[in-house]
């Protein structure tokens, strides 16, 4: 029963005895401000999360890349490129949204599966540090773009190591049957086309086995078939300035323990050092362990049902704000925003499923939750920082929601709630 533990995201989203603070902030009061649904982020918390990976990286060399796709809004990432952050893109949109952010292009990697002609002559005209080219298809078309614009195209292979990262179907991407990289017992064939196609330059080797991972072995199995494949490609003459490992590191949602950056960091040096490749620059592309626990979604209870098996709690969020929960069948904390032990709080403890008002049975945020509810209360879902308002959407044309970023006892207002006019203003009807 969350309500019962600490919040996922604490200390930065806390009880004050009375009810859910971010920071310095009532959540009841940002809702009463803002509305609901609502995303809320902690800057505090985005911090501390950026810190864990930039301190056991303190004189090392090595960039982080937030992998933006996590949470892009602007404000987020701005703040990320105020700490020194790259970026992990994998569009076009997302390298315009980096750059608008004050993102140095020269900090920025350009990942994904199908990279378009715009998107390529795009990242080339601002300079990205390297394309994480994962196929032969694309290395070839890189070449073609680059050399027609007169420039040389940094590349990187992603190299797909076949290793089973232990996480979700949908977000493992390490395994020889996902769509993503270059199979790595081909890796070093392609490697000799990269070296001798014009308008490519060489810099670097990438993987990205997975998201939400858990455990550490499945990343120093993946590095340790990278550093062999680095091997083969010394004896080819082929030398190269980075190692990528990707992001992947898992937040606790519900009772995982994820593994520390700093934990990850020393056992990947220690094999770098072991083998000799000490002198690569280390790149990764956390996105939602930087995120994750930094961002909270806020709705209120409209109705409460109760049917002869089920208690449904209808919220005013629903799967369009939030689609992990029906997508992955995914787990979030459900915390309500008066403190569950407030004496004005008379309601009976039910056991709830609390879903939204669109018209799918999938439409759900939780299942099975153990809350005493009445009507209009407010409810926190937890671990919504990343992978949250991202992959939002208009279904049922309800409109995007807004989100509120915290900084102590500051709020700022950092994406308003879109109109209802907002959702069509731009499409045309037919000429009558
Ligand atoms: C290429 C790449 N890099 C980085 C990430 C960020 O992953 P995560 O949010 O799990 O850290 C992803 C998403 O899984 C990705 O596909
Ligand atoms: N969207 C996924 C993560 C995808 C990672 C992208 N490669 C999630 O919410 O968990």
């Amino acid at each position: 029963m969350s309500e019962l533990n600490a919040p996922a995201g604490a200390p930065f989203f806390h009880y004050d005895g009375a009810q859910l603070m971010a920071e310095s902030v009532s959540v009841s009061e940002l809702a009463a401000r803002f509305g609901t649904p609502l995303y809320v982020y902690s800057r505090a918390a985005l911090k501390a999360a950026w810190e864990s990976y930039a301190q056991p990286l303190t004189n090392r060399n090595a960039l982080v890349c937030f992998g933006m796709k996590a949470n892009s809004n602007l404000a987020v990432l701005q703040q990320f490129a105020q700490w020194g952050s790259g970026f992990d893109i994998v569009s076009g949109g997302e390298l315009a949204r980096a750059l608008k952010a004050g993102a140095r292009p020269d900090t920025i990697v350009f990942s994904g599966v199908g990279k378009q002609d715009w998107e390529i002559e795009a990242a080339l005209q601002a300079g990205v540090k390297c394309f994480n080219v994962e196929s032969t298809d694309e290395l070839e078309r890189i070449s073609l773009i680059a050399s027609q614009l007169g420039c040389t195209a940094p590349v990187s292979l992603r190299v797909n190591p076949d290793v089973d990262a232990k996480t979700h179907p949908y977000i493992s991407t390490g395994l020889k049957d996902n769509k993503f990289g270059i199979a790595i017992e081909i890796a070093a064939e392609v490697y000799q086309r990269a070296a001798v196609l014009p308008g490519i330059r060489i810099v670097g080797v990438d993987c990205h086995i997975g998201s939400q991972i858990t455990q550490i072995e499945p990343y120093l199995d993946a590095l340790e078939r990278l550093l062999n494949l680095l091997d083969t490609l010394a004896g080819l003459g082929i030398r190269l300035e980075h190692l990528d490992i990707g992001g992947g590191l898992g937040i606790r949602y519900q009772d995982e323990t994820p593994i520390a950056p700093a934990l990850l960091l020393d056992a990947v040096f220690a094999m770098l050092e072991s083998r000799g490749y000490d002198y690569l620059q280390l790149v990764l592309e956390p996105g939602r362990s930087l995120v994750g626990n930094a961002g909270i979604l806020v709705t209120r209870v409209q109705y409460l049902k109760h049917h002869e098996s089920k208690n449904f709690a209808i919220v005013d969020a629903a799967m369009n704000d939030l689609l992990r929960p029906t997508l992955y069948d995914a787990w979030h904390g459900v915390l309500p925003v008066l403190c569950p032990t407030d004496a004005s709080h008379t309601a009976q403890s039910r056991v709830y499923d609390i879903v939204g008002p669109i018209c799918e049975s999938g439409d759900w945020l939780a299942r099975d939750r153990q809350l005493r509810l009445q009507q209009n209360d407010l409810l926190a879902i937890e671990s919504a920082g990343a992978y949250g308002f991202v992959m939002s959407g208009q279904y049922n044309t309800r409109p995007r929601c807004a989100e509120v970023m915290v900084d102590g006892d500051q709020t700022y207002l950092i994406r308003p709630r879109e109109t209802v006019e907002q959702l069509f203003a731009s499409e045309q009807m037919l000429p009558v």
